[in-house]
């Protein structure tokens, strides 16, 4: 992080000066890591003034294998990056993601400055490390591993001297270099704060990193208070089951006095004198709340561990705390989905029949399938049957099974039947608003008595199942009509649930993230600004399945090295449909301000972790006055 101020601008043109004409590198009030670059610039053959003869950018195949071979990467910066764009769309910026040699993956941002970042080829596929564009943020903090922010004259080239940029290393949780985050602009509108943010964002994606860990591994996190676990101050420490350190973050390492050489060296009950196994009993008995840990060396901390392990340890002792990620990895933060989400958890381990309303679309068999999976009868059968898809001579064939013979066209050796093949797991009867009334009698005598007896046989057989039925159609009314048994709707009805429409549903965003990274195969892609706030004012008639098929008709129209849908992709009568809608006021600006408002939050508290509490060196790392930092600490309350 830059230590002392800019250089004033005339000052840094004679530093420039004695560069060029002498080759010397040093200057009183420089940056000695500016110093060391031009030094290493210069080394490198390249001249200040000089061109860069060899185009040197990746085609479009090499880019997409060097993003392949980077998705984790990618996966856990996207959104990140996608929120700090956010926050610099004012300023003529753009967030960008290199890889350990500087090579840019993937760029996010303002459309013009982009386009004039393009001429100095800040732009996928090229390469930004010290040896190919002398001294730049990306380059010079792959150098050094530092966050740094390199501005105006400071680079090396003078072609790239209207540019700002801030970048920090990406490390993983054993210390390598991953790859580099960058916010570049114009060096007009340079922000203080915006080195904060870049280094605050790159410490988000580094423990998205190191916590995505726990599928495997313990994850232990740390903090002097317990407020502070689950927040970006948190130190996070990752042990193999053997007890051994094999990843941490910069602040779990820090908080134990040990460096990234200690990973794969050190081992649990070196650090905290006794075993973790005994860890794992102290967090069953503190439940959720973090507890208190002394190291060895008498450090007290707040800790709480993470871990599948951890979670399938602690099902087996205590039952009445259930695992259920499957269902909740379908949540992109809509509220009324969540709200269907939990209430169906809660139920889905008792014999309680769940019958799911919603449009179609609305995704009421994906919801029905993640819920089985979540269940303790997870590794048992799904069977889906579409009521409306079968003809109704042959549903009954198809749930209750038949004997050889028992009608034309019958299979030779008979069939066991549908609910028979469920044998404990879950039967989700799909457009059951669909069902003939006559099964809907035999259908409640199965629900009731819970045995079948299959078409031309006098024998019954028990069946095990629970019931998850779905429906667009208004059951109530249909019972009203008389086209549906009140006592079928009541034993389906344990306990109805309504997926929201799309176009109810608070979470576009996140949802076309989450659409994006499914369908774009581990390649980043994102969606014209304007055109988003269209898909997302638009009514979408058929729902999440019309959505995603438009989604997937544009990646497919896309030129492989296209990252960003536009309106080019999209089929003509969506187009027409979209633009027929009246613009709406720019939603994105009415949230930015918060959004930013916490990110800068987030920077402060950094610092604050960063410089010990003392908030005089805060305010000098942020670039803000005191006042300035009381403020927003206040705001963010
Ligand atoms: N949360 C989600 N994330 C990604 N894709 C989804 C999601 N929900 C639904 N989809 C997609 O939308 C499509 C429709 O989903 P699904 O078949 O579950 O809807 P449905 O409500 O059961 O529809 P219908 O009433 O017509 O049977 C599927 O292609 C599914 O992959």
């Amino acid at each position: 992080m830059r230590s002392i101020a800019l250089l004033p601008a005339p000052q840094i043109r004679r530093a420039r000066a004695q560069l060029i004409e002498h080759g010397q590198t040093a200057y009183a009030g420089l940056e000695a890591c500016v110093s060391r670059s031009w030094q290493r610039s210069l080394s490198a053959g390249l001249s200040p003034t000089g061109r860069i003869s060899t185009p040197d950018n990746l085609n479009s195949q090499a880019l997409h294998r060097l993003r392949a071979t980077h998705h984790e990467l990618i996966r856990h910066s996207q959104p990140v990056m996608e929120y700090l764009a956010e926050q610099v769309r004012a300023s003529q910026s753009m967030v960008v993601l290199a890889d350990h040699q500087g090579v840019l993956m993937h760029t996010l941002g303002e459309a013009s400055f982009l386009s004039r970042a393009e001429r100095v080829a800040l732009m996928c596929g090229a390469s930004w490390s010290e040896a190919q564009r002398g001294t730049n943020a990306i380059g010079t903090a792959q150098a050094e591993l530092v966050d740094v922010e390199i501005h105006g004259g400071e680079h090396f080239l003078e072609r790239n001297g209207f540019l700002t940029c801030a970048a920090a290393p990406i490390l993983s949780a054993s210390g390598g270099l991953m790859g580099v985050l960058d916010v570049s602009g114009d060096s007009r509108t340079r922000q203080p704060h915006t080195m904060g943010l870049v280094s605050t964002a790159a410490r988000m994606i580094e423990n998205s990193l190191v916590q995505a860990m726990s599928r495997e591994y313990l994850l232990l996190s740390l903090h002097a208070r317990p407020e502070g676990i689950g927040t970006i101050a948190q130190g996070l420490l990752v042990f193999a089951e053997d007890g051994r350190l094999v990843g941490a973050n910069r602040r779990g390492l820090e908080m134990l006095h040990l460096t990234f050489r200690h990973v794969g060296v050190t081992n649990f009950e070196r650090l905290f004198g006794f075993g973790w196994t005994t860890l794992l009993d102290r967090e069953r008995q503190s439940g959720d709340r973090p507890y208190l840990l002394r190291t060895a060396d008498q450090q007290a901390f707040y800790g709480q561990v993470r871990s599948r392990r951890a979670e399938r340890q602690h099902v087996a002792s205590a039952p009445l705390v259930k695992s259920s990620p499957r269902l909740l990895e379908l949540d992109t933060g809509d509220r009324q989905w969540r709200a269907c989400a939990d209430k169906a958890l809660k139920v889905c381990d008792k014999d309680i029949p769940i019958l799911l309303m919603g449009e179609s679309g609305v995704g009421k068999e994906l919801f029905a399938k993640a819920l089985h999976d979540s269940a303790a009868r997870h590794d048992k059968p799904f069977v889906a049957i579409n009521c409306a898809a079968i003809p109704e001579h042959l549903i009954e064939a198809e749930l209750f099974g038949y004997c050889a013979g028992a009608f034309t066209g019958a299979a030779k050796n008979g069939s066991p039947g549908r609910l028979r093949e469920v044998a404990g797991g879950t039967l989700f009867l799909d457009e059951i608003g669909d069902m003939p009334y006559a099964l809907q009698t035999r259908l409640l005598r199965v629900l009731q008595e819970r045995n079948v007896t299959p078409l031309g046989s006098g024998q019954t057989y028990d069946v095990q199942f629970s019931l998850i039925a779905a429906t667009h159609q208004n059951l109530k009314q249909a019972v009203e009509q008389g086209r549906f048994r009140a006592d079928l709707y009541y034993r389906l009805n344990g306990l109805c649930l309504r997926l929201p429409a799309l176009r109810e549903r608070d979470d576009f965003s996140a949802l076309t993230a989450r659409l994006l990274r499914e369908l774009g195969q581990g390649v980043p892609l994102d969606i014209e600004p304007a055109l988003l706030e269209r898909l997302a004012q638009y009514e979408w008639p058929g729902n999440l399945r019309q959505y995603s098929h438009a989604l997937r008709t544009a990646i497919a129209l896309m030129d492989s090295d296209q990252a960003q849908i536009g309106w080019a992709h999209l089929p003509d009568d969506l187009v027409e449909a979209l633009q027929a809608l009246s613009p709406e006021p720019d939603v994105g600006a009415a949230s930015a301000p918060q959004n930013l408002k916490e990110l800068s939050l987030l920077a402060i508290q950094q610092a604050l972790e960063n410089c010990r509490g003392n908030v005089s060196a805060a305010v000098r790392q942020l670039g803000i006055s005191r006042q300035t930092l009381y403020r927003r600490l206040k705001q963010g309350k």
